[in-house]
């Protein structure tokens, strides 16, 4: 995989009721889950405060807006991927969606046009998933734009003008459980669940 990965995890859990990067699920914490979907990328970024994780092959960097959201988040990744490798692709992720495969950034990556800046998978019911997709390096003044307005929702980061989608029907035959996310310790139980 060509582009940069970032996974994002300065989140506080408080609906899953204790840090929910650290949970585990068949033997691996969520966040080594979202981290093998990644691990094929050339720069691993982590956006999560100092020492809180320890991740190996993955570069911590701190959030220059802290406690802001991932939508602040995704600044600060898009920042350091741009200081790192220059102007390019990233792959922006949650600690929470354990089932995302190599495959589904595959999937993404080739949906990509030349215009676009931003390429987001649609969910079952229709909806733009903003936190596994990814973001071109060029999006990062209209992001800083926005965070400077006030706005602190992730999906304020693609513009529609510059954004390009991938159906349902695609993801389902690649990663059909990729979107899965898990905001309580319900969610968690019901993924394991579904395996068996
Ligand atoms: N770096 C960074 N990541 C964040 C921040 N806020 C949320 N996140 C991450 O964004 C992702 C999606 O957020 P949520 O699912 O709402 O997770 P959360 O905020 O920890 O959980 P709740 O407290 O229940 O909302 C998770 O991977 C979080 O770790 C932040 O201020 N900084
Ligand atoms: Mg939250």
């Amino acid at each position: 995989m060509p582009f940069a990965a970032a996974i994002t995890a300065g989140g506080q859990s408080r609906r899953f009721g204790s840090d929910k990067a650290a949970a585990r699920l068949e033997g691996r914490t969520l966040l080594e889950h979202v981290a093998a979907s990644l691990a094929g990328c050339p720069l691993r970024l982590l956006i999560a405060p100092p020492g809180r994780y320890a991740l190996p092959g993955w570069q911590g960097v701190p959030d220059t807006r802290p406690g802001e959201g991932p939508l602040a988040a995704l600044e600060a990744a898009l920042q350091a991927a741009q200081a790192e490798v220059g102007p390019g692709w990233l792959a922006f992720a949650g600690v929470d969606m354990p089932r995302l495969t190599p495959r589904y950034w595959e999937t993404l990556a080739r949906a990509r046009t030349p215009d676009a800046l931003a390429v987001l998978a649609l969910d079952a019911e229709g909806r733009p998933q903003p936190l596994a997709a990814l973001y071109h390096t060029d999006l990062l003044p209209h992001v800083t734009a926005r965070l400077e307005a006030g706005e602190r929702r992730l999906r304020a980061a693609a513009r529609p003008e510059s954004t390009v989608v991938v159906p349902p029907h695609v993801l389902e035959a690649v990663s059909p459980d990729a979107l899965r996310n898990v905001n309580t310790p319900a969610d968690l139980a019901a993924l394991g669940k579904a395996e068996q």
